[in-house]
């Protein structure tokens, strides 16, 4: 029988790890934080990474902080655990252009995210050219674009607020999340699972995480759920858009108001697993980036009233111009007039540096090779891009890096944007798979924080503990708790 084969031998694993664990981590206390990981015989480095997992982000800043932007870490031989890390922007500029078929995602990141199947997240080269071209058509129709930002126009609480946001542009359904009944987030949860067990994946031998798979234990097992939960939403969705497609049949409006319309009758989606699969991909990449810089946005202007208040200047012109229509009546700011505020961009972009809210960028070496800082790769080498670090090293943003700070975004006179170039700026990627979605998202935004700053007071309750959560997305790990208080007109 190898069922029991297996179980005794992932208990004989724990066995060994968790006292491994224990051991590494109260000595790894006493070391220099920002030394390599420690070479052990035949486990080599893997339990440095063990007792860091869970404050991964900041254990690599440190270390690349100390070891100039670079250092290879490998685990056990046999595992395939061979990283080559980096927040170098030489480096990144040589994966993400100068040699970009050379650095594939690979079929390791596919396996991770297989929930996406074989779509524009998981593939690279010649099969990702079609879908990339469709989704950036889709991105482009200006009808699209404009229901999008039309459905900003609304209130708070976040993950239910961009959950249904998400789902309008994607399906025109709004699942009414943020009804009053607050219905239950099966959805959004399982999409979370998603993100994080791609995490542990991510840090754990392709072997391990594949044995509990096929055992159906542990995180695996939830993931499992999480997959099934998501499926069936999708399938959901896809009916009653086929049902509402019937009803108003030949009604040439409303084709094209939603991204699903205009991949049903593609021929390339024909397939059903496919076309699911995509479709959970753009959910993941519409809801939870957005999501998570808002979140990190209005922390740190809590902490900053000097921010909200140059902000608020910005918006003054704009909103003398718009007369509120009652007592307590909202003002609401339009795409057009907010566009060329270069303040809240830049506070934008700023949050996006510090917080990047896809923090890490996983790629395979396909053939071998020497980066620009002289390090060599070999085939089937593992690189993490460390996007979180490098908006916090000294050499790349100054002495002031960790500091919250828009103005390093602003020109001399502060009337432009500086020109900061993608592989220095990684947050919506560089090169040939830059964020189609860079520019409604920007939008978005921009109205929701205009609109929030405008008409309320935030304030962030004392007493949280904010830090990122074990994930694949820089969510807090336990949310955010905020007071909005209506400002008077
Ligand atoms: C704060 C907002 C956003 C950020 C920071 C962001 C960032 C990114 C990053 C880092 C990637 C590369 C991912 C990878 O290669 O694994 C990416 C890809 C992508 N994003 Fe975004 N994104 C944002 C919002 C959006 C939105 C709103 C959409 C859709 C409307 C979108 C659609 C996509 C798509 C389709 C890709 C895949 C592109 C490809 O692989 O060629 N993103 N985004």
């Amino acid at each position: 029988m190898l069922i029991p084969f297996r179980l005794e031998l992932l208990i004989s694993t724990l066995v060994l790890l968790v006292p491994m664990y224990l051991y590494f981590r109260s000595r790894s206390r006493s070391k220099n934080p920002a030394a390599l990981p420690i070479n052990w015989p035949i486990i080599h480095m893997f339990p440095s990474l063990l007792v860091n997992v869970h404050n991964l982000l900041d254990y690599f800043t440190l270390v690349l902080a100390g070891n100039g932007h670079n250092f290879r870490a490998h685990g056990p031989p046999g595992t395939g655990m061979r990283f080559f890390v980096t927040c170098d922007p030489a480096n990144i500029r040589h994966i993400f252009t100068t040699n970009y078929t050379n650095f594939p995602k690979g079929a390791e990141f596919a396996a991770i995210f297989d929930i996406m199947g074989d779509n524009l997240f998981n593939v690279d080269g010649a099969r990702a050219l079609r879908p990339r071209v469709k989704i950036h058509t889709v991105l482009s129709s200006p009808r699209l674009v404009a229901s999008m930002e039309a459905c900003c126009r609304d209130k708070e609480l976040m993950s239910r607020f961009m959950f249904d946001l998400a789902t309008t542009a994607l399906f025109s359904v709004d699942p009414g999340l943020l009804s009053t009944d607050m219905p239950p987030m099966d959805i959004p949860v399982a999409m979370d699972t998603v993100m994080e067990v791609g995490f542990f994946r991510h840090m754990m031998p392709a072997s391990c995480w594949k044995v509990m798979r096929w055992l159906n234990i542990g995180p695996e097992r939830k993931l499992g759920a999480a997959h099934t939960v998501l499926r069936v939403f999708i399938a959901k969705m896809i009916e009653r858009r086929n049902i509402d497609k019937v009803h108003v049949s030949n009604d040439e409006e409303q084709e094209g108001v939603d991204i699903l319309s205009s991949y049903i009758n593609d021929p390339d989606f024909a397939d059903y697993d496919f076309l699911c699969a995509g479709l959970i991909g753009l959910m993941l990449a519409l809801r939870d980036t957005v999501r998570t810089t808002l979140t990190w946005i209005f922390y740190n202007l809590a902490q900053n009233p000097d921010i909200v208040a140059t902000i608020r200047n910005e918006l003054l012109p704009i909103a003398l111009q718009k007369a509120p229509t009652g007592a307590g009546a909202m003002v609401i700011f339009e795409p057009e007039e907010i566009k060329s505020l270069v303040y809240l961009r830049a506070t934008l972009y700023e949050t996006l540096r510090l917080y990047p809210p896809a923090p890490l960028e996983r790629k395979t070496v396909a053939t071998k090779d020497i980066m620009p800082s002289g390090h060599k790769v070999h085939a089937g080498d593992t690189v993490f891009v460390s996007i979180y670090s490098m908006g916090r090293m000294r050499d790349v943003w100054g002495e002031n890096c960790l500091d919250y700070n828009p103005h390093r975004w602003l020109s001399k006179d502060g009337n432009t944007l500086r020109y900061v170039p993608s592989h220095k700026f990684l947050s919506f990627n560089s090169g040939p798979r830059i964020c189609p979605g860079k520019d409604i998202a920007v939008m978005q935004m921009k109205i929701i924080i205009a609109t929030v700053l405008w008409n309320f007071d935030v304030e962030v309750l004392e007493g949280q503990s904010i830090r990122p959560k074990s994930s694949c997305i820089l969510q807090m790990e336990n949310g955010l708790i905020v007071k909005l208080k209506k400002r008077q007109a």
